[in-house]
């Protein structure tokens, strides 16, 4: 059987039969021209994945891209019912939310001497003792905690089987190809194989599959077995905040029945009609905006630098961090999965 269409493609079927969610030219143009200020600057280069996020390794060796293999295998669902009520996790003097969370308890783990990056560990990891290295410091723990307990067992057994234990042997089975490194990742680990229909047709988002793959980029500062020559590919990635910040900035439109729905906070499944043009719409759109910003970037006769749809999303999420409190009137659809 044909394997699904690929992220990209996916993205231009779903934005060109949408019902529900529709892109703004306007608005791609206007997000375009917001990145065209930063485009020379920290925020949209490789080099800012380690320098803006103090939680991230700073390291470029095995260790660091095994500390990424196990963040990105649980980077899934992290948003909570009522927001100001909500799993957190203290780390060196600092307080965590949502993903960062997840961070600062796998660096506490390691600081505890746990052994968490380790496949011949979290291969065999108890329920207990995965509860105790993402334990809350409020009565809300991570959400999804029995799912990441058995997703990492499943995950560290293929590691020890199929790559000795260590996930810089899958990359380096890649031979240096973005897309193949995503498609051997998705063939050996079920957990990232986020696959679903539309209108008749199998599709690929592969959300935490290519931010794996960005992220081992960005870990081994895009050198050596991380010089990655097709990396310009990589699509961003599909969660649930960038829906969110491409909204509020007038990128992503929806329709009033489905702004009612995100605003009553109800719940979408993983593969809703709805859920899914949310998805592919901002994929499409945030392509578009990558598009539209090397234009810019041309007409300024500014040297093209490297600018990639990882490095627009990297941005677009970091934003949505910064304006959480700007974004409240913009819902985020709640699904609970663990592809995102
Ligand atoms: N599109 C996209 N989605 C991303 C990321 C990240 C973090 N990654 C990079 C960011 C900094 C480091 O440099 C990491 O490399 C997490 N997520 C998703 O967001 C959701 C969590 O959100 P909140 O509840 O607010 O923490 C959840 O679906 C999670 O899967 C990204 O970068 N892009």
């Amino acid at each position: 059987m044909d394997g699904p269409l690929s992220p990209r493609e996916s993205a231009e079927f779903v934005a060109g039969k949408s019902r529900d969610v529709s892109i703004d030219g306007g608005g791609v143009r206007s997000v375009a021209e917001l990145l065209l200020a930063k485009a020379s600057g920290p925020e949209l280069s490789p080099g800012g994945w380690k320098a803006l996020h103090e939680l991230n390794p700073r390291a470029a060796d095995e260790a660091a891209v095994s500390w990424v293999f196990v963040t990105d295998t649980l980077n899934f669902s992290f948003w909570s019912e009522h927001d100001e009520h909500k799993c957190l996790v203290g780390y060196k003097g600092k307080t965590y939310s949502g993903y960062w969370s997840l961070c600062a308890a796998v660096n506490r783990a390691l600081d505890e001497g746990i052994p968490i990056t380790s496949a011949s560990y979290y291969a065999t990891a108890t329920l207990d003792q995965v509860k105790h290295i993402f334990r809350s410091d409020t009565d809300v723990p991570m959400p999804l905690i029995e799912e990441r307990h058995r997703i990492l067992n499943e995950t560290g057994k293929i590691l020890l089987e199929k790559f000795q234990g260590s996930f810089l042997n899958c990359v380096r089975k890649s031979e240096k190809s973005a897309q193949k490194l995503m498609h051997l990742v998705v063939e050996s680990f079920p957990s990232y194989r986020d696959v679903t229909q539309f209108e008749g047709k199998r599709i690929s988002f592969y959300k935490r599959a290519q931010i794996l793959v960005a992220d081992t980029w960005s870990v081994l500062e895009g050198k050596g077995d991380g010089c990655f020559t097709d990396i310009s590919s990589i699509t961003m990635f599909a969660d649930y905040r960038l829906p969110q910040v491409l909204a509020h900035l007038g990128a992503l439109k929806y329709s009033k029945e489905l702004l009612e729905k995100l605003l009553r906070g109800e719940m979408f499944s993983y593969g809703d009609r709805q859920e899914v043009e949310i998805r592919g719409c901002s994929l499409w759109c945030v392509e578009l905006i990558r598009d539209c910003l090397l234009e810019l970037i041309e007409k300024k006769g500014e040297k093209n630098r490297e600018i990639n749809s990882i490095l627009l999303d990297y941005y677009l999420w970091d934003y949505a961090r910064d304006h959480r409190e700007d974004m409240k009137g913009i819902p985020f659809h709640r699904t609970r999965c663990i592809y995102y």
